[in-house]
């Protein structure tokens, strides 16, 4: 069992808490991505985990064995960062054996079994005698992904491994990731900066600001009920619409609501907005039931035959992401229906409802 438990832990450097008492777990087996924006603590915490660096305060535990002051060495985990050390004369085989080959308690022909499983799963047999100065950067970040693992060690961190990448070498990277852990079941911790790449890999994502895990769920729930504003704005490209929004007798009312929203039982005091996706604002030409008017301000063409546009309702702009052509022309008047089931509720940034 290799469950991840990260208990109190804060790193400090001087006066700034990169790291600021994180209290959460990694289940056995899964694979967890931390995800932020530059400066979020994700490589001290990762630091943390591998042994790199010495929390101020609070423990880490792997499988309930406390790991905190062990050195790298002694921690039995598989490790890939973003330019991992790779021995450019030696063949892909003769690197992926490497790390095994001063392990008493693996026999040779154990360890030339697991090279032949790696090299399977990630498809590079036929390169198995390649040096790896004659590979190009996806096959090289390929063989470091298949050494972390090859040693069967229970837990793997990734320290951002497609960084610098070309789109394709991403892709098969990601390819190769994903069958290596469904097939070896080790827990995995994958730190990123690309919520695509967090969203295709992760069984779960731990969202993290401020030295602080926001939120830790799976990738859907991630997206569709984020428990902060933040975390709205963050996940989806473009993120979350924010409408400020106001209480009445009737319930809480803005500027892109037909109706007042029934205002939940106990809502605290502050500043409310309104969350909602862009996907989800339904856009016509003609007025509906729950409808309110706007003008169109601006248009561009997405992928896959999206548009995403933009909506002026009274003050506030709305972003609108349509699955063809917006029905009417740049400066006409459009109307928008927002579904209040699609609704999200913040009071000062923290999700209240929805
Ligand atoms: N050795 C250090 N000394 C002083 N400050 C540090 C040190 N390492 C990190 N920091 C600071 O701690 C904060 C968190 O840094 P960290 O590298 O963990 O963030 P990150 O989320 O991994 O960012 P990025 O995606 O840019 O790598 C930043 O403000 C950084 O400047």
């Amino acid at each position: 069992m290799a469950e991840i438990i990260i208990d109190h832990v804060t790193k400090r450097f001087g006066a700034l808490a990169a790291v600021d008492d994180i209290d959460m777990s990694f289940a056995d087996g899964e694979v967890a991505c931390l995800l932020g924006p530059s400066g979020c603590g994700k490589t001290t915490l990762m630091r943390m985990l591998a042994g790199l660096e010495q929390p101020t305060s609070g423990r880490i535990l792997f499988g309930g064995k406390d790991v905190t002051r062990l050195p790298p060495g002694k921690r039995n985990v598989g490790m890939v960062f973003q330019y991992p050390v790779m021995y450019p004369t030696l063949s892909v085989s003769e690197n992926l054996n490497l790390p095994m080959k001063y392990d008493k308690s693996v026999s040779p022909a154990e360890r030339q079994r697991r090279v032949d499983e790696v090299l399977d799963v990630l498809d590079m047999r036929p390169m198995a005698r390649a040096f790896i100065e004659d590979l190009d950067i996806g096959s090289r970040q390929k063989v470091a992904i298949g050494r972390a693992v090859a040693r069967q060690s229970e837990i793997v961190l990734f320290d951002e491994p497609t960084t610098n990448m070309g789109v394709n070498a991403k892709l098969q990277l990601i390819h190769a990731f994903k069958q290596v852990t469904r097939r070896l079941r080790q827990t995995i911790v994958y730190v990123t900066h690309d919520q695509t790449e967090a969203m295709t890999l992760a069984d779960k994502i731990a969202l993290m600001k401020d030295g602080k895990i926001l939120q830790y769920d799976g990738p859907h729930v991630l997206y569709s009920q984020p428990s902060t504003a933040f975390g709205g704005w963050f996940m989806g490209n473009p993120g979350m619409n924010f409408i400020p929004a106001t209480r009445q007798t009737g319930g809480i009312a803005s500027p892109i609501l037909a109706q007042p929203l029934p205002a939940p039982s106990h809502l605290p005091q502050g500043e409310i907005t309104i969350g909602i996706r862009p996907e989800r604002v339904e856009m016509s030409a003609e007025p509906g039931p729950g409808s309110v008017p706007g003008v169109l301000v601006d248009q561009a063409v997405g992928i896959a035959g999206r548009y995403l546009t933009t909506v002026r309702v009274d003050g506030a702009k709305v972003k609108v992401n349509t699955a063809g052509a917006p029905p009417v022309g740049l400066g006409d008047t459009v109307h928008l229906s927002v579904p209040h089931a699609r609704v999200i509720l913040f009071v000062d940034g923290n999700r209240v409802a929805g």
